[in-house]
């Protein structure tokens, strides 16, 4: 993926040899896990359930440290809560009191930004992820979708270093999903800041992604790291009707099964 493997400031986040075990677990929760990520690069983790995907975002985030190893960001060790990253969870976990507007522009306010600018950078990201009309809503008045929408514009509104997303789109309908996907793709390439997107789901880690991280089931470990040379700006629509998608969305499906259980026992 890069000319400049070995180029220290290229580097965002980087864990030498990490094991992580959770106090009275019968095995690591991941093992022995290397991997880089450069800036400015859209990296996806995929992998079976439980391999440990969420466990590495909590490591880069700083909610959980290493039992052996180390993850550094930015050149520095990581030794407590990454205030340069901003996480974007499974849930959205919006601020149920708070209406759109208060939730995006929460960390702004946090950051003592000044009123008018905070106003203005809300109104600009309200209109980025397509929610004008709503600002004054709470959150129970969204759905599944424009709740992710909130909690996207929430995260990249303050220009984080590094943006770590859990399975962002998991419980979506496969409309919104792959609209949300597009869209995230535009915001991205407009942006390009570092991303770190777990998925199960191979199309989507394909769609958005410079590099795939392969994971092997628990204890997690690195099984491989695949390039994806697709062109920017990405169309989802044409993307997938290309013969080196399919090529490539077989390569890492060859992977990824020999890492699943499809014979019906339980996972
Ligand atoms: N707080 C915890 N205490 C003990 N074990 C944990 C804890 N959190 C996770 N684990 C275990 O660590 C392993 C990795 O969990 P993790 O949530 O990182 O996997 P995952 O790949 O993100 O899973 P999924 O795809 O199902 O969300 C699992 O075996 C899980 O049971």
């Amino acid at each position: 993926m890069s000319t400049n493997q070995h180029d220290p400031n290229a580097e965002a986040l980087r864990f030498d040899h990490v094991t992580l075990e959770f106090p009275g677990g019968h095995q690591p929760a991941i093992e022995d896990v290397s991997l880089r990520v450069e800036r400015r690069k859209f990296v996806a983790v995929i992998g079976p359930s439980g391999c440990g995907k969420s466990t590495i975002l909590n490591l880069a985030a700083g909610l959980l440290a290493p039992t052996r190893g180390g993850v550094h960001f930015d050149g520095e060790p990581v030794t407590g809560v990454n205030s340069e990253a901003a996480y974007v969870t499974q849930k959205a976990n919006l601020l149920p009191w708070l209406s759109v507007k208060a939730n995006i522009g929460l960390a702004l306010k946090f950051r003592r930004v000044g009123k008018d600018e905070r106003n203005e950078r809300i109104a600009h990201w309200i209109r980025v992820v397509g929610l004008t009309g709503f600002e004054d809503h709470y959150p129970r008045e969204l759905s599944g979708g424009m709740q992710k929408r909130v909690a996207i514009a929430r995260a990249l509104i303050y220009d984080p270093s590094i943006v770590l997303m859990d399975e962002p789109f998991g419980p979506l309908d496969a409309i919104t999903r792959l609209k949300l996907q597009q869209d995230l793709l535009n915001l991205w390439e407009e942006q390009q800041g570092t991303l770190v997107f777990v998925t199960h789901d191979l199309n989507e880690a394909l769609y958005l992604a410079d590099q795939v991280i392969v994971m092997s089931k628990g204890p997690g470990t690195v099984r491989r790291v695949l390039d994806v040379p697709f062109e920017r700006p990405r169309d989802i629509g044409s993307l997938v009707e290309s013969r080196e998608f399919s090529e490539l969305y077989n390569d890492l499906w060859s992977l990824f099964k020999s890492e699943i259980d499809l014979s019906g026992a339980p996972a």
